[in-house]
């Protein structure tokens, strides 16, 4: 366990400045899509808690068959499980810009990491996608996901909207909601996201 209690800057070096972007949405919204393209446009390291579980899971942690069976049930796994991979992944990333893909699913997801890397997120990209296009895509996603099952899915639709949904309108009343229509064709969906990322674009030389 990364013990970062008594750093001031969450365990990363000195007083570096660290930029975190959640990217939220519902299952199946375009976070990952989205996020490969915002990585290679504007020099983010890209973060996604699912991919993590899963790594975790593959690894033959003590903790993988937990994670496993919450995932199999659209449940949330433990906070403490997630927010360590994440910070593991960031502090060994290198990177100071991260965009943290799925995460926070709840509001102990949330409060964990505040309290375990004092960081506030720079703001909170979210998809904004309708419950029948997503199940579209996710049952023709392909990837070998064990919950992308329509039983599963719909199990993961409820915990969006009870849990996950209550997270956004949280950041949503501080003014750190940039809200993306993610219906679009993937292009298109990108161009919105191109703009609110624009403050941060690298240049190439
Ligand atoms: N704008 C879009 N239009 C049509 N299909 C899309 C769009 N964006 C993503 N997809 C497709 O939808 C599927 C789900 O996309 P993606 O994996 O990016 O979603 P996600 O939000 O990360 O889902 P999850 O929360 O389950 O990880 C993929 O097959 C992807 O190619
Ligand atoms: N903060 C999180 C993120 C994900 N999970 C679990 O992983 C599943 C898949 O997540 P994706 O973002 O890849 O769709 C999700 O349904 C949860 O079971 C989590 O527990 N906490
Ligand atoms: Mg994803």
């Amino acid at each position: 366990m990364v013990d970062s209690s008594k750093d001031v800057n969450g365990g990363f070096p000195g007083d570096k400045k660290i930029t975190v972007v959640f990217v939220l949405g519902g299952p199946g919204s375009g976070k990952g899509t989205q996020c490969a393209k915002i990585v290679e446009n504007f020099g983010f390291t890209h973060l996604s808690a699912g991919d993590l579980l899963r790594a975790e899971i593959k690894s033959g942690s003590e903790n993988g068959s937990m994670i496993s069976n919450m995932i199999k049930e659209g449940k949330i796994v433990p906070s403490e499980v997630t927010v360590e991979l994440l910070q593991k992944a960031m502090l060994e990333s290198g990177n100071d810009k991260f965009l943290i893909d799925g995460f926070p699913r709840n509001e102990e997801n949330r409060a964990t990491f505040e309290n375990v890397t004092k960081i506030e997120p720079e703001f909170i990209l979210f998809f904004n996608c309708p419950e029948e296009e997503m199940e579209r895509r996710l049952l023709s996603r392909n990837q070998g996901r064990d919950d992308d099952n329509i039983e599963t899915i719909r199990k993961r639709f409820r915990v969006f909207v009870e849990s996950s949904v209550p997270v956004v309108e949280y950041y949503d009343m501080k003014g750190k909601v940039r809200k993306v229509d993610a219906l679009k064709p993937i292009d298109e969906v990108f161009e919105a996201v191109k703009a609110v990322f624009d403050p941060f674009h690298v240049k190439v030389e």
